[in-house]
């Protein structure tokens, strides 16, 4: 459902943050990718819904190449990407309910998105989806007086209300408690096989990785060290994805 081929990036013009990055994300299932900070994981997610553009490769998703979109498809195909952030990216004097209706806003005309107009039908669809992630009773009460992992939970809620087919995740539990790590982690899980949504999520923590993903992409210094289902992430493919510039000492792809 998603395939990205070849995809280079450089900021400056010189160094590059993605050299050749190739994988696949698979329909329903979760993928993670691992790395040491720097290593190109933030960049490779905001390429894919073009957030940033790259400068080389193909980014097919549904078989249509997102780099070659003009800004109306471009709109369209990322009505069908949710994105969760680490810092939630919630408007916080607004109520849970509002900001999971802002998940609409790219399928709205510029006047009722602009005066946030919603039909009964979308407000009884984000309160449904507030259900799902457990906040119904939070519902009303403004996000800047809920917990962090209470704010993730609304961002998970506001990218449903796309109807997503892939939900990227960046760092979605960096700043969260272990309860609520495992809280979100079970709720995105559960998108993935019960929903049969594609979840990407960029992760510094291995022992997640490992209980949470179908697959794993490993990467170092720009490059796709490792590319395989979960069971195949040994101590050993973690040091090496891990490991000071790895990519230059040997690559440890396994295409699958
Ligand atoms: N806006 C930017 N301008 C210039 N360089 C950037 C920019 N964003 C990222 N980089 C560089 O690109 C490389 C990859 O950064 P990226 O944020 O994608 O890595 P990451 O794996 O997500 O790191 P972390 O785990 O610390 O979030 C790094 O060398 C970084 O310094």
């Amino acid at each position: 459902m998603l395939t990205v081929n070849h995809l280079a990036k450089s900021y400056d013009g010189e160094k590059k943050s993605l050299t050749d990055v190739s994988f696949s994300v698979r329909s329903g299932e979760v993928t993670v990718i691992i790395g040491p900070s720097g290593a190109g994981k933030t960049t490779i997610l905001r390429s894919i819904n073009q957030l940033i553009r790259d400068d080389e490769g193909e980014i097919l998703f549904d078989q249509i190449d997102m780099r070659q979109l003009n800004r109306v498809q471009l709109r369209r195909a990322r009505s069908h990407i949710g994105m969760i952030f680490q810092s939630y990216n919630l408007i916080e004097p607004l109520t849970a309910i509002e900001n999971v209706l802002h998940g609409c806003l790219g399928t709205k005309s510029n006047f009722a998105g602009i005066f946030s107009i919603y039909n009964n039908r979308e407000k009884e669809e984000a309160l449904k989806l507030l259900q799902k992630v457990g906040l119904e009773e939070f519902a009303y009460q403004q996000c800047r007086n809920l917990s962090g992992g209470q704010k993730q939970r609304v961002g998970i809620a506001r990218a449903l209300m796309q109807h997503p087919k892939i939900i990227l995740c960046d760092e979605p539990i960096a700043s969260l408690d272990p309860k609520s790590t495992i809280t979100v982690m079970d709720i995105l899980r559960g998108l993935a096989v019960n929903d049969g949504i594609s979840v990407l999520i960029n992760l510094h923590q291995v022992d997640i990785a490992r209980e949470y993903a179908d697959h794993v992409i490993g990467i170092n210094n720009g490059q796709v060290v490792f590319d395989d289902r979960t069971q195949a992430l040994s101590d050993a493919a973690i040091t090496g994805i891990y490991r000071k510039n790895a990519n230059l000492e040997g690559s440890l792809v396994h295409e699958s």
